[in-house]
């Protein structure tokens, strides 16, 4: 049995004004910070204790991680940061508001690029100064392996061999915290609840609201809950 707990980062600047963001590098905003301080006081709660952390390359998701882990007195927890587990990439939709994209392409096109299985959202040109390959942080990344967009699909088999090389065998030894983004988390909760590709579209998870998860030694949920009742979105059935 272990503990695994799965935190979406607190509400970011471009959350807050509803644009697209991918893997645009956005702060949290104070709201969001307070939110991570909150997700770190509801774990340390929780009375789980963490052997390791796992975080992704980006701003909002690392300082979420840091900002729980200062509330529950675990600074020290060894954390690994990995491009695998950063927000699925929004190609060249990044930085478009969502409701003047809605305007202009309609509903239902913006439910396909936002919620569909494996439909990419258009892609983001080499050229434009923000994508990844311009980026240090991706430096050791082979270029050939960044994305323009991303479908969940796509984000799901970047972040799948991720969680079986590194972060499935930590689950062995001790109880993981995992602070991450919206649809690399929907990967993760996919794979770990069996899920098909319709229902993994019902699936939202909310801002900075751990959700623990209680896995058994094939790594099977058990059970699972998110420690902010009020703040809580559906889960998918267990078993
Ligand atoms: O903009 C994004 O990167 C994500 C998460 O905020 O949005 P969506 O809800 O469309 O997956």
């Amino acid at each position: 049995m272990a503990f695994l707990a799965l935190v979406r980062h607190g509400q970011s600047q471009w959350n807050l004004e509803n644009r697209f963001t991918g893997w645009m590098d956005v702060n949290l905003t104070a709201e969001g910070e307070a939110q991570a301080r909150k997700a770190g006081q509801l774990l340390k709660a929780s009375g789980v204790t963490f052997s390791q952390s796992f975080t992704s390359l980006q701003t909002r998701a690392i300082r979420t991680l840091w900002l729980a882990l200062q509330e529950m007195d675990c600074c020290w927890l060894p954390e690994e940061k990995s491009w695998h587990l950063n927000e699925r990439h929004y190609g060249a939709l990044t930085g478009l508001d969502k409701a003047e994209t809605v305007a202009k392409h309609g509903e239902e096109q913006v439910r396909i690029w936002r919620r569909s299985y494996d439909v990419p959202p258009p892609p983001q040109s080499q050229d434009d100064p923000f994508h990844p390959i311009h980026d240090p942080r991706y430096r050791q990344v082979p270029a050939g392996l960044l994305p323009n967009g991303e479908s969940l699909a796509m984000t799901l088999a970047r972040v799948l061999p991720y969680w079986g090389d590194a972060i499935a065998p930590r689950l062995h030894d001790g109880n993981v915290l995992i602070s991450a983004h919206g649809n690399s988390l929907r990967a993760i909760i996919k794979h770990l609840f069996d899920l098909d590709e319709g229902a993994i579209m019902d699936v939202e998870v909310p801002t900075a609201n751990p959700l623990l998860i209680e896995l058994d030694a094939q790594l099977r949920p058990v059970s699972a809950r998110y420690l902010d009742a009020e703040r809580a979105q559906k889960l998918p059935a267990i078993g």
